[in-house]
């Protein structure tokens, strides 16, 4: 068999996580219902404070905590492989967090971790500033796994914009790539679907981008419109605003006649080192 169905869902979150994670396993199982074999959760899906600092109060240390305890028994309890959107990981600096994103098993083991590398500190727009950096440490590698559907890799939210990490993916053999996201309604309405799709059609890849779409308690908009993409730039299914889950159907049979039929990957030339 190599059709398989994957979700990603769609959240608002707000400050409070018992309630976040309860909607969040409300959201799973409706994806389990619909026959989905592994889930995507967008980035801070468990947690959107009152200002960035917020989250230090709620990070874990690694292996240990509620919402990591919530992301292995409902992987376990639903015999799905879930990827856990982003949570706050202790660094071991006090005032900044790892913004990672960990992949459980079926069987509720954790079994990849990736921790977002570039950090969003940029203007939006005259009211909204972003600075990332200051509260979030920022990862150093690159995470791919295999799943019985397929190799993934993992890229977070501004991850999008730098289509080197996910050249680095697809040198490691990702064949789907999981984006968990909390794109800014400003950047969302001029960026997002030309990312995702781009990201996707220049690696002949799957991409999941479970995206926060709503109003959240900082007073900011997410903007939403999760969606998967397959290998040839076409959406499969979307969610523009709210709370939802998207599922599609994933061939990685078809994937891989497409990538020897139209073979870019392999006509690629090295024009520069990275730095
Ligand atoms: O806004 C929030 O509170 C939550 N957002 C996040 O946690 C992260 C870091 S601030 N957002 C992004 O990376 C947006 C990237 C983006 O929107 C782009 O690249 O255009």
């Amino acid at each position: 068999m190599t059709v398989h169905r994957i979700a990603a869902v769609q959240m608002a979150s707000g400050a409070q996580v018992a309630a976040n994670l309860q909607e969040a396993q409300r959201l799973i199982q409706e994806a389990v219902e619909n026959g989905a074999e592994c889930v995507v959760l967008p980035e801070n899906f468990a947690f959107m404070g009152a200002n960035d600092h917020a989250k230090l109060a709620i990070q874990e240390p690694f292996g240990e905590g509620m919402i990591q305890q919530f992301l292995a028994q409902t992987a376990k309890q639903q015999g799905i492989w879930l990827i856990g959107g982003t949570i706050p990981l202790a660094s071991g600096d006090p005032h900044r967090v790892r913004a990672a994103c960990l992949a459980y098993n079926p069987e509720g083991i954790c079994v990849a971790r990736y921790d977002k590398i570039h950090l969003f500190d940029v203007d939006v727009g005259s009211h909204e500033r972003y600075e990332e950096s200051q509260t979030t440490d920022p990862g150093q590698e690159i995470t791919v796994f295999d799943t019985p559907f397929g190799r993934i890799g993992l890229a977070i939210c501004y991850d999008l914009r730098f289509p080197e990490l996910f050249r680095c993916l697809l040198e490691q053999g990702a064949e789907i790539i999981c984006v968990p996201s909390a794109f800014t309604d400003i950047t969302g309405r001029a960026h997002w679907e030309l990312l995702t799709r781009t990201r996707a059609v220049e690696n002949l890849s799957y991409l999941i981008a479970a995206d926060q779409g709503g109003y959240h308690v900082n007073g900011r908009k997410t903007y939403g419109d999760s969606l998967i993409v397959d290998p040839w730039g076409h959406v499969l299914n979307r969610l523009f605003q709210g709370l939802g889950v998207v599922t599609a159907d994933i061939d990685t049979e078809h994937q891989a006649q497409l990538r020897q039929r139209f073979p870019t990957i392999h006509h690629r030339k090295i024009l520069c080192q990275a730095r």
